[in-house]
């Protein structure tokens, strides 16, 4: 019997949705950041088994509709909860169980869901025994899951349960497939993680990341890219003086790009300042979102 199905993975911001994708497809699909609001896509990934194959989605964080960009996502968020067979709620442990609460019950879901307890290498056995206890009393999830994404405990639990409450199913992909994102997709997100790594406060949410060449030569591959910004005084900064940030961004993503497709690469960013693309319908279609 085979069993396949779709899997969205909600949660708030910074509850580790990308790192639990990341932990269960073991290639790094999403990017990883501490600062919230890092996802601003939604990034399949599919694990195919023998006997079974689960596609997931990575939704952005749940947050409050303050910018169009926002806008965009919520609808992503919304599309999700609409096409899944299981739904898997997570929260980080060290934040409040009722306010997650709440807010997965405005959801209104009504696919099976799994609450997942994150972060658990942050609690002692006592305290993490009583949070289950806790989250059990919530009564609307079929299984309560405590793991630790980071270290990848309780992840074999995890997909245990997930397919548990799979129907059976032929597999959706070919099984060598790990998401449906192109890799150019993967560039801009690689180089978009940099500049959250590299940068303070809100210069990382005026930015996004378009790639505008990517050729695959004989020796390696040419990457072009623009980094694009709200104001000139952004640029500036991802400038740096005499172009030592930009230099910084640049090799950091492309050693890592390099790993990603494990080729040379070949990297040139330009920074382009394009005001309020948060509030441009045109723009936002533009850069994907
Ligand atoms: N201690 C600990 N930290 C974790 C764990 N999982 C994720 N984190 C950290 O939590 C932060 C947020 O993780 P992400 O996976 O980016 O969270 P997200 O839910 O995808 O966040 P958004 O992209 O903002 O929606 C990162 O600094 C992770 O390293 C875990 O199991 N334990």
């Amino acid at each position: 019997m085979h069993k396949a199905g779709f899997v969205n993975i909600f949660g708030k911001p910074n509850a580790g949705k990308s790192t639990l994708l990341n932990a269960i497809i073991g290639e790094k699909l999403a990017i990883i950041s501490p600062k919230v609001q890092t996802t601003r896509h939604r990034i399949t990934g599919v694990l195919t088994q023998p006997d079974y194959q689960i596609v997931f989605s990575d939704t952005p964080g749940i947050i409050d509709p303050k910018y169009k960009l926002h806008e965009k996502m919520m609808g992503a968020v919304k599309s999700a909860l609409e096409d899944a067979d299981v739904a898997l709620l997570i929260l980080d442990v060290k934040d409040s169980l009722a306010e997650n609460l709440e807010l997965f019950d405005s959801l209104k879901l009504k696919v099976p869901v799994i609450l997942v307890l994150n972060k658990i290498d942050k609690l002692s056995k006592e305290e993490q025994a009583e949070l289950e206890a806790k989250a059990k009393e919530w009564g609307k999830a079929t299984a309560v899951v405590p793991i630790s994404a980071m270290q990848g405990k309780g992840v074999k639990d995890l997909l245990a349960t997930i397919v548990k409450l799979l129907p059976e199913a032929n597999p959706f992909y070919p099984e060598d497939t790990l998401t449906d994102r192109s890799t150019r997709f993967f560039v801009a997100e690689i180089i978009r993680e940099k500049i959250f790594q590299l940068f303070k406060e809100e210069i990382p949410y005026h930015t996004t990341v378009i790639v505008n060449q990517f050729q695959e030569k004989d020796t390696l591959t040419k990457i072009s890219a623009e980094i694009i910004v709200t104001r000139e005084t952004q640029k500036a900064i991802i400038l740096g003086e005499k172009g030592k940030s930009i230099r910084e961004i640049g090799t950091l993503a492309r050693q890592d790009i390099e790993k990603f497709i494990e080729r040379k690469v070949f990297l040139e960013l330009f920074v382009k300042v394009r005001g309020k693309w948060r509030d441009n319908d045109t723009f936002l279609k533009e850069y994907g979102y």
